[in-house]
């Protein structure tokens, strides 16, 4: 549904170069929530500003549902009739919801359809639909003022959802808001996803996001996209930092030679299984549990264990096939490094 390749996007700033997007090549697949995660200064704006032209890139291309917006005239305000209208299948939301002050609810969310020339009959019905569609019909005369932060994103939501996008940009669209009202306002976006086959490609630093709502994921680091996938996918990878993100264990262990450090990620059914236990009495040794914690991720019991046994690699050949064979992850960590060997 969404494509770049080799996206580059190069600012010019106080006589220096700074390369924001740096050759991306992404893909969001039609009805996926995907989330882009990175710290600051990794390029994550830059790339949803381009993915809709807001800026255009350096170089590289850009699709959206089968337009390549790239190759259409113009940027910004001074986007080309093609442009434009490729641009009307494509919300936006924002961190700081971009409501006008002067006007109702109701009339926030008509603004776009009176762009497009709407007429004021069609202009109130659809706006009280999109209203209703997110919670907000009792809120059509109040002012942004009149609301809380979760309420104004759910406007924001209900506007950019007014020319029927098929793709949704939401551009930290819960940063400023309390724990509590996120869990709403992403509830509801992946409500929305589902009702409406909408696919939404979000913009988080929060790994909390990633793990609530996403389908699938990638990391950006330093204007590059330095992992992507499902993260169904992803947590099944031992190597992947996503899914070390996702599940932050701490502790490495003793770090001594003669013992072999695990990790353990299991999906589904898998954790019902007691297999810590069933390994320590098949194999008569002793685990140290080193960190553990589940989740469910993408609508999926998923969890990961650090354990540390006894013994080197070769030592624990046979129990580490037992594990496999239970239909577990196992990675084995390289101490050295902390990664997966
Ligand atoms: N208009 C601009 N002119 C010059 N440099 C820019 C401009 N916009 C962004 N940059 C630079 O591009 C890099 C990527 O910025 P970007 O805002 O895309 O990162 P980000 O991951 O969204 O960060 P944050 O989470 O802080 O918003 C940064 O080094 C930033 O300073």
């Amino acid at each position: 549904m969404i494509t770049t390749k080799g996206l580059t996007k190069v600012y010019r700033s106080r006589g220096r170069d700074v390369v924001a997007l740096d050759d991306v090549d992404l893909h969001v697949r039609q009805g996926e929530v995907f989330g882009v995660v990175g710290t600051s200064g990794a390029g994550k704006s830059t790339l949803i500003r381009c993915v809709n032209l807001l800026e255009r890139p350096t170089a590289g291309t850009v699709t959206v549902d089968g337009v390549e917006l790239t190759a259409l005239a113009g940027s910004e305000q001074r986007a080309g009739r093609e442009l434009r209208e490729a641009r009307r299948r494509i919300g936006m939301v924002f961190q700081h919801f971009n409501l006008l002050s002067s006007r109702t609810v109701q009339q926030n969310v008509e603004l776009p359809l009176e762009i497009i020339g709407l007429d004021r009959h069609d202009r109130r019905r659809k706006a009280a639909e999109l209203l209703d569609l997110v919670g907000l019909a009792d809120k059509a005369r109040s002012y942004p003022s009149q609301l809380s932060g979760g309420q104004k994103q759910r406007v924001g939501i209900a506007r950019a959802l007014a020319g029927d996008p098929k793709v949704l940009l939401s551009d930290e669209a819960t940063s400023a808001l309390d724990p509590e009202t996120t869990r709403s306002v992403l509830k509801l976006l992946r409500e929305l996803n589902q009702q409406l086959g909408l696919t939404v490609l979000l913009i988080t630093h929060e790994m909390d996001v990633i793990k609530s709502v996403c389908d699938s994921a990638a990391l950006m680091r330093g204007g590059k996209v330095v992992e992507t996938g499902q993260l169904t996918d992803l947590l099944a990878d031992g190597r992947s930092q996503i899914a070390r993100d996702l599940f932050p264990l701490g502790d490495f262990g003793t770090g001594r030679e003669d013992r072999t450090v695990l990790e353990i990620t299991f999906q589904g059914d898998a954790p019902a299984q007691p297999f810590v236990s069933q390994l320590a009495r098949t194999y008569q040794i002793d685990i140290n549990i080193l960190g553990a914690a589940a989740e469910t991720i993408a609508g999926r019991l998923v969890g990961r264990m650090r354990v540390e046994l006894p013994g080197s690699h070769t030592d624990n050949v046979v129990p580490i096939g037992y594990l496999r064979q239970q239909g577990l992850q196992v990675d084995v960590l390289d101490l050295s490094n902390g990664a997966a060997a």
